[in-house]
């Protein structure tokens, strides 16, 4: 028989089998594929036990009594029509034993990673091209993604380096004049898998609760829940060096800029410039936006770039950046800084500020589930102001292993973490958080403008 199914008068006959006290008759137009989905939606969330008629233009094509074999009427009907709706293909599996089924989009495969939430409310594809989330799933606690696309200027580096993205409602269109592909192709090219249709705030709950934990995503039918559950309770990320794997190989001049239509803080670099060496741990180009912004030529140098060469290029301060892992990881990066500081100003952020803290001979520490979003408070303790910051980190440092000449120059307010340090004596600073943000609030910018304090004061003393 051939039907024509976007066009069929349909009716459904829901009758008691046993007293017939119950009955239901619809007479409805619309295509078979929503007719049976509808019938799911009667049987399973109206609660109803009686066996079931569908009708098609009065000729009877499915037909059966409530038994065992008619529990699923949906997936029995499946079997005669292939389903132009996506279902449950992908599992996240996490270490605590849990599973979560969702409906993949991007690339496909097995990855193993750490499930971090974002609590941004926008800033999916500066979050997306965040170097310091390899390694790790971001599951974004905001329910709708992709509404925006993506474009080729919200971009915080070359790459995808995240392990994957984990979504509540994956927007069936984007619209926004600046959209030039969608979020699942994008994904897809760069070969970076995404699940949606999962339940993001029982996670974090779950994260919030218990802590970040290690989940295997997978879209292959051939691995078994139980190989996916070991593959993630085999798997490290802790004292694993990660940066490694997302810094630059050789070193270059910055040529970007902030377009003039993104600039918040005009005549900020009062015609003076500075040269800086910055470090490459898994650079945000807004970080160095933000720097040429505010008036600096920035060489971009590798994290495994010597001290002397940095020396010997004669830099006004150097920047310490982002990067991913675990920052005790990374002890040539730690040796890196302690050569560096005390001979010209440094500024450290989020991974720069826990290898500084590290080279004066503190210690960093994981924490439970980190910060990650664009809306986390911090006191400022040299001005007395509170700033929204943008935040990504795991680890922190601790300040009670900190010597005492080491001024902690901010708090984040929800856990009292150590989210700034100062050491006026060494022409440092650094924060544990985000001031170029990208995504998130610009409370911060002015840390940018310290570090040109802190170069001026430092030029004007050796001439
Ligand atoms: N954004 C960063 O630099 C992150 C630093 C470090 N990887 C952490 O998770 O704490």
């Amino acid at each position: 028989m051939l039907l024509d199914l976007n066009n069929l008068d349909c009716s459904i006959r829901l009758a008691s089998c046993s007293t017939g006290a119950r009955q239901l008759q619809i007479m409805i137009q619309m295509n078979l594929y929503k007719l049976i989905k509808f019938i799911g939606y009667i049987k399973y969330y109206l609660g109803l036990k009686e066996h079931v008629t569908i009708a098609v233009n009065k000729n009877i094509v499915f037909h059966r009594r409530r038994s065992n074999a008619d529990r699923y009427p949906i997936q029995m009907l499946s079997v005669l029509f292939d389903r132009p709706w996506k279902t449950s293909d992908a599992r996240l599996v996490l270490e605590d034993g849990s599973i979560w089924r969702a409906k993949s989009f991007g690339a496909s495969g097995t990855q193993v990673g750490e499930v971090v939430f974002n609590t941004s409310l926008t800033g999916y594809q500066e979050i997306l091209t965040d170097p310091s989330y390899a390694g790790q799933f971001v599951l974004m606690t905001n329910p709708h993604i992709g509404n925006t696309g993506v474009n080729i200027d919200d971009e915080e580096s070359n790459q995808c380096f995240l392990a994957g993205l984990v979504i509540r409602s994956l927007s069936i269109c984007t619209s926004n004049w600046r959209c030039t592909e969608a979020l699942g192709d994008y994904l897809a090219k760069r070969n970076i898998m995404g699940i949606y249709d999962v339940d993001t705030r029982a996670i974090t709950r779950r994260l919030r609760q218990d802590g970040s934990l290690i989940g295997v995503l997978s879209t292959e039918k051939s691995q078994t829940d139980e190989e996916l559950l070991e593959m993630a309770r085999k798997w490290k990320i802790v004292g694993v060096d990660l940066i490694s794997g997302v810094s630059c190989t050789a070193p270059y001049k910055w040529t970007g800029n902030t377009g003039s239509e993104w600039e918040f803080s005009n005549g900020q670099n009062h015609g003076e410039t500075f040269h800086v060496v910055a470090y490459d741990f898994g650079i945000k180009h807004n970080i160095l936006r933000r720097l040429a912004s505010y008036g600096c030529k920035i060489t971009v140098v590798p994290s495994t770039w010597p001290a002397a060469e940095t020396l010997k290029m004669k830099p006004d301060g150097i920047l310490f950046s982002n990067g991913p892992g675990d920052p005790a990881a990374v002890p040539y990066a730690v040796q890196t800084v302690k050569d560096i500081i005390g001979k010209v100003p440094v500024f450290g952020i989020c991974m720069g500020h826990q290898l500084l803290g590290q080279a004066l001979g503190g210690k960093t520490f994981k924490m439970k589930f980190g910060h990650h979003g664009g809306n986390h408070p911090v006191h400022n303790l040299r001005n007395g102001r509170v700033e929204i910051s943008a935040q990504n980190h795991n680890y922190a440092v601790d300040p009670a292993t900190l010597p005492p000449d080491v001024e902690v120059t901010h708090v984040n307010l929800n856990d009292n973490s150590c989210a700034g340090l100062a050491c006026p004596k060494l022409n440092l600073i650094s924060l544990q958080y985000h001031p170029e943000s990208s995504p998130g609030p610009h409370d911060s910018d002015p840390a940018f403008g310290e570090f040109i304090k802190l170069m001026k004061a430092n030029k004007l003393q050796t001439v």
